[in-house]
């Protein structure tokens, strides 16, 4: 199923500033990443998905419909969380976040209790009634989450959402957004600029940069196939090396690790390093498999 499709889709802005150019992409369900530095995009990408922005050129979908055309409805099916503070302080949250889900086509009643009820979930109850401006940064995020939630939309689009929280809050911020993914089943695209931040909570991740695609494809894809093996000998590495050399899997040296690579058929490279360990008779230290972090296979390909 697609959720989001964009075919050479491209934002200039003001004849002048390309932001996106020639952007073709589908997303599916699940929690999405979407990462690139500051600039790369992202920002217009949500807008343009909203239909809050018009497109320059190319064509783009989300849950079927067509922004450009159809932002009501899109609107109506799609929880947004914008990048900046939007918060009027004076408001409680409950006021607030009642307003918008009335603001979104809910009677009176029914946009209470879905307030409420969107403030329980990101654990703002207790606090609902307290005037926003005595909160923390990390309720306001908060409270910009419950918003985006309150009109129960299929599918979230989160600019940010961890934009000037300290470590902690971040991780908290972080897990609410996979609980709602995975106990809601809504799904989620998570905008970041620190790919090292969402990839723990994403099934799949969209890298844009310079407002062109560099790599989108499922975590488990990218991870799986560059797993490697690390071995340590207490002596005899460089023969080692050789003999998996020539079986096939050439190591890299990482100090006194070798580093196999396990590549299609790990239970194969698996029983070749032990039984060349074995036949040559060494000390064998240390043996795991690692996976990559997906920030350092992206580094790797803009090495390449
Ligand atoms: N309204 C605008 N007018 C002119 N240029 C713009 C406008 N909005 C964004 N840009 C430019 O378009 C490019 C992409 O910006 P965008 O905000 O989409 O990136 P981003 O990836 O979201 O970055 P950030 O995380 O810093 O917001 C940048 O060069 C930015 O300066």
């Amino acid at each position: 199923m697609t959720l989001i499709a964009t075919q050479s889709l491209t934002k200039v802005y003001g004849g002048r500033v390309t932001a996106l150019s020639d952007l073709t992409l589908s997303v599916g369900p699940g929690v999405v990443g979407l990462v690139g530095a500051n600039g790369a995009g992202k920002s217009t990408l949500i807008k343009l998905l909203l239909g809050l922005l018009a497109p320059t050129s190319g064509s783009l979908r989300v849950l079927g419909l067509d922004p450009t055309t159809q932002a009501a409805d899109v609107r109506k099916r799609v929880g947004y969380m914008p990048e900046n503070d939007c918060l009027p302080p004076e408001l409680s949250a409950a006021e607030f976040v009642t307003h918008l889900g009335r603001i979104s086509g809910l009677p009176r009643t029914a946009a209470r209790e879905r307030a409420s009820e969107a403030l329980r979930h990101v654990g703002l109850y207790e606090e609902r009634y307290r005037q926003i401006g005595g909160y923390s940064t990390g309720m306001k995020q908060r409270v910009k989450l419950a918003q985006a939630l309150v009109h129960d939309p299929d599918l979230l689009l989160l600019d940010e959402p961890t934009n000037g929280l300290d470590p902690a809050g971040r991780d908290a911020m972080l897990n609410l957004i996979a609980r709602i993914g995975s106990e809601f089943g809504i799904s989620v695209v998570v905008c970041s600029h620190l790919l090292g931040e969402v990839e723990r909570i994403c099934d799949s991740l969209i890298a844009i940069d310079g407002g062109k695609l560099l790599r989108s494809a499922e975590i488990s894809t990218m991870t799986t196939s560059t797993a490697v093996l690390a071995v340590e000998v207490s002596e005899g590495t460089d023969e080692l090396g050789h003999r998996l050399a020539a079986a096939g899997l050439p190591p890299t040296r990482e100090g006194r690790l070798l580093l196999v690579p396990l590549g299609t058929d790990p239970d194969t490279a698996y029983d070749t390093v032990l039984a060349t360990v074995a036949d040559l008779d060494l000390p064998l230290h240390r043996l795991e498999q690692r996976r990559h972090r997906v920030a350092e296979l992206f580094a790797a390909r803009e090495d390449a």
